[in-house]
């Protein structure tokens, strides 16, 4: 590890700093100390481990598999405890506390309402419980002096053949709380266009929607996402690589980008990126080596993302923190992941505008302008190090 610059972000700092967030799922960011609550509370019995902290390790150890089929095995538990009204709304509004105490100022939240009916509830009656649970947690947050801004995304699994009817409720609750539309789930097997229908129907409808694509399969995956179903945004994305030569991996000189990468580029095609989540699934094996670092450089339109706060023992803080390890990047290069994905968010365009010059760019201005007065705080009989280095 590198020391740290005078350039680089403190960690407090990280997380007083305005972050904005595309890919979140609410089943796989629960609190553990909420599973194990609820799990008493409706008689759920299979929980491999019943104390707070050991259930929490327990996610990241069984998450870190190496296979998004075993990855996803995880989740059966917060969706058997995600079944009632009281718990998805619970479960909703935590999410949003926790995800504004740590900074985040917007955030699209997805989750597949087919996978929360066993308790009897109707498809309404889940997307209604969590988006009361995302205000509470909005106004829970504003008391403690947080400002955060949720809005859900419907998510439709993959393997299953509900997408058409998703996509209706995402339509039906547009403006009401949902601002988009995805699928996830296992991805080798079940391509995107299987669920074609839902997706032209979305454009049909001028909605909006990403497809998870390019994490556990390849290129085809995203070349279907973008050109068969026209997905907004890629959830990943992070095999685009694939289409980059080899010889540019190391720098951004002499790098030769292929059809596909060169339309992901020049299109400005989002890529909601999830560095710790891809280490996990196998789909990148270090920080270091992790594509976002010359995506980055290559001026794609990449932004950071935790996926799964639970199954990762992440947060957007988290994941910055990774990140400025690994490539030494400052506060500039944070302001400019969260601009990227303030302006790929699924809102209108006046009101992403405005998170952008009202709250992201003076939260970051603010946060740069602090080393000037550490600095006459300090007051050290010599130039201090950032000094020196400016000459
Ligand atoms: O990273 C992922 N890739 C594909 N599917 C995922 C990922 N993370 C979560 N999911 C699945 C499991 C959840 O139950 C579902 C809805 O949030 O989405
Ligand atoms: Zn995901």
């Amino acid at each position: 590890m590198q020391s740290p610059k005078p350039s680089t972000p403190t960690p407090e700092q990280i997380r007083r700093a305005p972050k904005a967030l595309l890919h979140d799922h609410l089943d796989g960011g629960l609190r553990p100390g909420t599973i194990v609550d609820i799990a008493r509370a409706t008689g759920y019995d299979a929980l491999p481990e019943t104390d707070p902290d050991k259930l929490g390790t327990w996610f990241r150890e069984a998450a870190d598999s190496g296979s998004l089929e075993r990855y996803l095995e995880t989740f059966a538990h917060t969706c058997a405890v995600m079944q009632t009204r009281d718990a998805l709304f619970r479960v909703a509004a935590e999410c949003a506390e926790d995800l504004a105490a740590d900074g985040v100022v917007y955030a699209e939240v997805r989750y597949a309402p087919e996978q929360h009916l066993e308790g009897g509830l109707s498809l309404e009656e889940v997307v209604e419980a969590v988006n009361d649970g995302f205000r509470e947690g909005e106004r829970r947050a504003r008391e403690d002096g947080n400002r955060i801004r949720v809005g859900a995304l419907l998510t439709a699994m993959r393997h299953a053949a509900r997408s058409q009817e998703i996509a209706e409720l995402a339509n039906r609750y547009r403006d009401l709380g949902v601002v988009g539309f995805d699928i996830a789930g296992a991805e080798a097997g079940y391509p995107p266009t299987r669920h074609l229908d839902a997706f032209e129907y979305l454009k049909r409808e001028n909605n909006h929607f990403t497809i998870h694509a390019g994490e556990a399969f390849g290129l085809p995956s995203i070349w279907q996402a973008l050109q068969w179903c026209g997905a907004d945004r890629l959830g990943h994305g992070v095999r685009i690589i694939d289409d980059i030569s080899a010889e540019g991996r190391g720098g951004a000189a002499g790098v030769k980008l292929g059809r596909l990468a060169s339309y992901v580029r020049d299109k400005r095609v989002p890529l909601e990126m999830c560095p710790t989540s891809n280490l996990q699934t196998g789909a990148a094996s270090s920080y270091a080596e992790h594509p976002i670092g010359l995506l980055r450089r290559l001026h794609f339109r990449v932004t950071v993302n935790t996926d799964n706060r639970l199954m990762s023992g992440t947060s957007m803080s988290r994941e910055f923190e990774h990140l400025i390890e690994a490539f030494d990047y400052t506060l500039d290069d944070m302001q400019w992941f969260t601009v990227n994905a303030m302006k790929s968010a699924f809102i209108p365009f006046d009101e992403r505008l405005a998170m952008i010059n009202e709250v992201i760019k003076p939260g970051y201005a603010e946060l740069k302008a602090e080393w000037l007065f550490r600095q006459s705080a300090a007051a050290p009989p010599v130039a201090s190090d950032s000094v020196a280095e400016e000459g």
